[in-house]
């Protein structure tokens, strides 16, 4: 069986790799940007192949497709991060929409049989109200930032694809996720490094933030990727599901559990440039669907995961 991650240089495409790898049943490929750094998947690269693919030009994506024709597709490469939406909302559009429509396109014109896993995201079910807690498919969408409307036009497209020329897509709406190789400006990255800068004694003791009252559901991203191959094993074509823990915390409970791993004394200061035009105030899920369906539930602690990550970056601060 042959995988194909999009994305593959990135937090969670490099994990799923890893994932697929140590399951011994796939061959991996992977494709990336010229000029992706690879420092994620270095010890992943003497096992996978690599495409170099710019998603946006059909032609790099049915050359890709044609020579591969792999049996899954992830679909994980994104514009991912919510501020930088807000800045371009133009290129996260363009990025997350017409990548994802030239890998539809591409399968089906060169007619090959495979199930395409989509990352969408909790990111578009955005203004929620406390009584529609835990959050369900069926929620209605409400997005709040481009990235959240990029990633509602990629759920429908999904929707779409599979209801128009019946190709076997499943999406995924997942929730907050992190772990070790968290990209540094997502917010459980960003407070570790800022830890482990203080511990270093190379920052002063102070934490910038943003919203600290929001309240997200995190998964450990190692749990995710296994949920991901599991959507592609066991889910429904044409379905959604969503992939969250079930339970939620504030961003500044968030902090403390990785404070709780430091001996550092600490003092919060609240950088206006973190606040949002506007911000989700609650993300909470039930995955019932999705466990009912495949049997997945998340096995990886939170605070494991927090002190993992604040692991993570004493290691790369130190090197
Ligand atoms: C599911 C969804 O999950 C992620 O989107 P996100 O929730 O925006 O992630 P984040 O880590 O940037 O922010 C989380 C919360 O934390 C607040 N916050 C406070 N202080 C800081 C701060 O200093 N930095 C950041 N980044 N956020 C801060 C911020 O205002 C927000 O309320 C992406 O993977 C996305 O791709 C995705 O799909």
């Amino acid at each position: 069986m042959k995988a194909l991650i999009t994305g593959i240089t990135g937090f969670a495409g490099s994990h799923l790799g890893e994932y697929l790898l140590s399951r011994g049943d796939t061959e991996v490929y992977g494709s990336y940007r010229l000029r992706s750094r690879m420092d994620h998947i270095e010890h992943l690269l003497p096992h996978i192949r690599l495409a170099e693919c710019e998603l946006k030009d059909p032609h790099s994506v049915n050359e890709m497709i044609r020579e591969i024709r792999p049996d899954f597709i992830f679909h994980l490469a994104a514009q991912s991060f919510v501020p930088t939406s807000w800045n371009s909302p133009t290129d996260t559009m363009t990025n997350n929409t017409v990548g994802q429509i030239n890998i539809f396109e591409a399968v089906r014109k060169f007619d090959i049989d495979c199930k395409i896993q989509i990352a969408c995201s909790s990111e578009e079910y955005g203004m929620v109200y406390p009584e529609e807690t835990p959050i369900k498919e069926t929620n209605p969408l409400r997005p709040l930032s481009p990235y959240a409307v990029s990633k509602v036009a990629q759920d429908y497209l999904g929707y779409q694809y599979y209801h128009s020329y019946g190709l076997k897509i499943i999406r995924t709406r997942t929730f907050n996720h992190t772990g070790p190789r968290r990209g540094e400006s997502f917010v459980t990255s960003n407070f570790a490094k800022q830890i482990a800068q203080i511990e270093l004694g190379t920052k002063p003791s102070m934490i910038y933030v943003g919203n600290l009252q929001a309240k997200r559901d995190f998964t450990d991203v190692r749990d995710v990727v296994k949920a991901y191959w599991a959507a592609l094993e066991k889910g429904d074509p044409g379905e959604v599901y969503n992939i969250s823990s079930g339970e939620a915390c504030t961003i500044h409970e968030m902090l403390q559990t990785l404070l709780s791993f430091s001996e550092v004394k600490i003092e919060l200061k609240v950088d206006p440039e973190r606040l949002r035009p506007s911000d989700v105030e609650i993300l909470l899920g039930d995955c019932t669907k999705f466990r009912d369906k495949t049997g997945w539930k998340p096995v990886i602690a939170f605070e494991q995961t927090m002190e993992d990550l604040l692991n993570y970056w004493r290691e790369q601060l130190r090197n």
